[in-house]
């Protein structure tokens, strides 16, 4: 008892003394910051770097150790709580954005910092946050201290997660404010209790907005991750909103590895005399050398062919493919799910609940897989293990919309690759490119290598209605996003063939879209064309909120051979089939010339053996003697009357009918099916008893053995199951969902014996 006040009073005297200390240790940081200061607008990479060794911090002679020329962060004027969490993670040496920032960011000055993707930005800016805060002895009290802004919500998930560990012995409150979640009442209550706030820009706004006693008044430091971003048209209105709500007297740091240097931007923030870091801006390249990047010219009409035989020879990689809108991320993603390539599938884009996207997220970080996804996934993400592949299957919409793609691979010390698929009319997109210092070498697709798949779309599309709507919807918004496309340069509806892309993503007709027609409909007048000019750049604005609103950015070798020069590990790499992986497809076969299985296209060109039909299937050839797809033989047999299906009523009758022919084939399939599982069942039941009978004869534990084993009647796991449990597992779909993806899914041998049965009957 008697002791109590004895060890309060010793807590007490702890405490004291560890305050003490702080207050010492804070002083001594005040100090050596300000005795070191590097000269403002001088480079701390040009200076020689301190010897090994060398003693740090406050030296013999009372002077300080000199921190602008420091390349490890134990020669900074860090407190130790940040020094040991640093160490604690792993982090020794600092990268050339941090040297050439950190010295400038300790001394309180304003930062706008630029280096390539991958290069340790956001250590550059967590610290500091950390270190002002520390140093000023921030505490709950005292409210909001420090901002720091990320134009997508995963990517501030990131930050947060860095914050985490550097201010891991530090004792603020940090906190995520993002949108898309439910438990913004909850927020409202602690917000005011936070010191740090890792948010995106609409979140916070809703904070400023609508959470009683919100106040930023405080602020010490703010910054902007990905700025350029951040302070482009689709936030300048929340952006603004939200910077005249802060105090001007503060720290603003501005990273991104494509800076603004726009003085009207920078004006918006009121950043006085900031130092300007440009780590990489002399370096021969705007990407990570360690970058090997590729483009090819792919019509608009093969792309889904070749973004497939794509994921069919990189079955054991980590693939990132951007698309240009959400609706095509669902659909590829979909119907690629349907065809069931061998390797995970998963979709990351806007319109995603917050928690799906966190999860798909996550599960992207740890495993092999495809992940099709828009730009919300194009800045910052640090996916733990690399990516092996970059895929930009759609044009990005400029340069540094590039950059940031690609540099989703290739991060820090590690390499990685990337391949563009350009249209014939985007090519104009490589000179610029070039022009912006990215090393890009053009490859030629190797077409023997293209694995077809439109074909197999079409019968997906005649199966599942719900995906014909999908491709329907993908079509129109990718139309719209090429038409209201700044760069005309690049991106020209006018260019593209419509109806071969709509038949190339297996839609039996070209939708119906207004703005194409009158484009291409009549010549327009200088008047008319300006007037439209006009729209078109409304809408490009209203584009511009609503892309950043999809991408829930919160507002309220053998198939490539080398053009100029030859590089043999590109052109290995690149749909490299492996032995393994074309398990069940005909080695030597070949496949058409580029010839796309369209249902309506009335071209006859070669098509040779469909490599997807398992040895043994029955072929049918046109009167040329050329196979055809499936559901391309079925549009042959009534070509007269594709003209007619333009009719909706026909139209819905011509589907009608498919259907109804359809589930009769499909009834007779099942039936058949059924018994010759039932006979196969037989068959191994019947073998089974002979092997156990051996067995039996031979010993009691092999018995018992072999009984635990075949714990499921001796049956194998089905294939597709397994397959698809992992990719429902990775949509986080419900199980009811789940059976019917498995339900659904048709295998390449049963499309062939559908498409086959059902020419029958219609000839009947
Ligand atoms: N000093 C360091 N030592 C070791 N690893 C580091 C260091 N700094 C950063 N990293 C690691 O490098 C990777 C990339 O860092 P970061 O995400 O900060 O890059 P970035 O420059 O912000 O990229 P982006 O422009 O794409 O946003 C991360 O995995 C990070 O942990």
């Amino acid at each position: 008892m008697g002791n109590k006040p004895k060890s309060k009073s010793k807590s007490k005297a702890d405490r004291k003394e560890r305050r003490s200390a702080e207050l010492d240790e804070i002083s001594l940081l005040n100090e050596w910051i300000e005795s070191q200061k590097p000269d403002s607008g001088s480079n701390p990479l040009a200076l020689k770097p301190l010897p090994d060794n060398a003693p740090v911090g406050r030296l013999h002679d009372g002077s300080f150790s000199a921190y602008s020329a420091a390349t490890k962060f134990s020669e900074l004027p860090l407190s130790k709580k940040t020094m040991d969490a640093l160490k604690k993670a792993g982090y020794v040496n600092m990268t050339e954005i941090q040297r050439a920032s950190l010295p400038h960011a300790l001394c309180g000055r304003d930062v706008l910092g630029a280096a390539k993707t991958g290069s340790g930005k956001t250590l550059a800016f967590v610290i500091p946050v950390v270190e002002k805060l520390h140093k000023e002895r921030w505490g709950p009290e005292d409210g909001v201290g420090s901002i720091i802004i990320s134009p997508t919500r995963e990517l501030a998930g990131q930050l947060f997660d860095v914050l985490k560990t550097v201010g891991k012995f530090h004792n603020f409150s940090a906190g995520l404010l993002i949108g898309g979640r439910k438990d913004v009442e909850m927020e409202k209550e602690r917000v005011n209790e936070l010191n740090i706030l890792v948010c995106t820009p609409g979140r916070l706004l809703q904070h400023m907005d609508e959470t009683p006693n919100f106040e930023c008044s405080q602020l010490q430091i703010l910054v902007l991750d990905e700025a350029d971003r951040i302070l482009d048209v689709g936030f300048k209105k929340s952006l603004n909103a939200i910077v005249s709500q802060l105090p001007k007297h503060r720290q603003t740091m501005l990273f991104s590895a494509t800076q603004t240097k726009s003085v009207q931007d920078l004006a918006r923030l009121s950043l006085k005399d900031p130092e300007y870091i440009s780590v990489h801006e002399k370096a021969e390249s705007a990407t990570p050398s360690r970058l090997q990047q590729t483009v090819m010219t792919v019509p608009l009409d093969q792309k889904l062919d070749m973004l497939w035989s794509f994921v069919k020879a990189h079955l054991n990689s980590k693939i990132l493919v951007f698309l240009s809108t959400c609706k095509q991320v669902k659909f590829v993603y979909e119907a690629f799910k349907k065809l069931r390539p061998g390797i995970p599938l998963k979709c990351l884009h806007g319109r995603m609940k917050q928690e799906r996207r966190i999860n798909i997220y996550s599960q992207f970080c740890e495993q092999r897989s495809v992940l099709f996804c828009t730009d919300v996934a194009a800045r910052g993400l640090d996916f733990n293990k690399a990516v092996d592949w970059v895929v930009q299957a759609d044009c990005p919409d400029d340069v540094a919309s590039y950059i940031h793609r690609v540099g989703r691979t290739a991060r820090y010390l590690s390499g990685g690759r990337s391949v563009l698929f350009l249209t014939p009319s985007e090519m104009k997109m490589i000179d610029k490119l070039k022009a912006a210092k990215v090393p890009i070498q053009v490859i030629k697709p190797n077409m023997k290598r293209l694995q077809p798949v439109s074909g197999l779309l079409s019968s997906l599309l005649v199966k599942h209605s719900e995906l014909q709507e999908l491709a329907a919807k993908a079509f129109i918004r990718y139309m719209r996003c090429i038409h209201i496309q700044k760069d005309k340069d690049v991106f020209e509806v006018k260019e593209l063939p419509i109806d071969k892309f709509a038949a190339s993503m297996g839609l039996p007709l070209t939708p119906n879209i207004r703005f194409v027609k009158k484009l291409k409909g009549k010549q327009l007048s200088v008047g008319e064309s300006s007037v439209l000019e006009l729209k078109a750049s409304i809408k490009r604005q209203k584009a511009e909120t609503n892309k950043l609103r999809e991408e829930n950015l919160d507002l309220p070798a053998e198939l490539l051979s080398l053009n100029d020069s030859e590089d043999e590990d590109v052109e290995k790499d690149l749909l490299l089939s492996k032995q393994t992986e074309t398990e069940g497809i005909e080695k030597s076969a070949e496949f058409g010339d580029a010839v796309l299985p369209t249902r309506i296209s009335k071209k006859k060109k070669k098509l040779k053996i469909n490599i997807h039909r398992p040895v043994g299937t029955r072929v049918v050839f046109d009167e040329q003697g050329n196979t055809l797809p499936p559901l391309a033989r079925v549009a042959g047999a009534n070509n007269d009357d594709d003209l007619s299906l333009l009719d909706k009523d026909k139209r819905d009758e011509y589907y009608k009918k498919m259907r109804e022919e359809l589930m009769k084939v499909d009834k007779v399939d099942k039936v058949l099916d059924r018994q010759r599982r039932r006979d196969k069942r037989i068959k191994e039941k019947v073998k089974r008893k002979r092997g156990l009978g051996d067995e039996e004869e031979g010993s009691d534990e092999d018995l018992s053995g072999s009984g635990a084993d075949e714990g499921t009647n001796g049956r194998k796991p089905k294939r597709s199951k397994i397959y698809f449990n992992s990719d429902s597992d990775d949509d986080g779909e419900t199980r009811g969902e789940k059976e019917s993806a498995i339900d659904d899914s048709i295998s390449l041998a049963e499309q062939e014996a559908l498409a086959l049965k059902l020419l029958d009957a219609m000839h009947q």
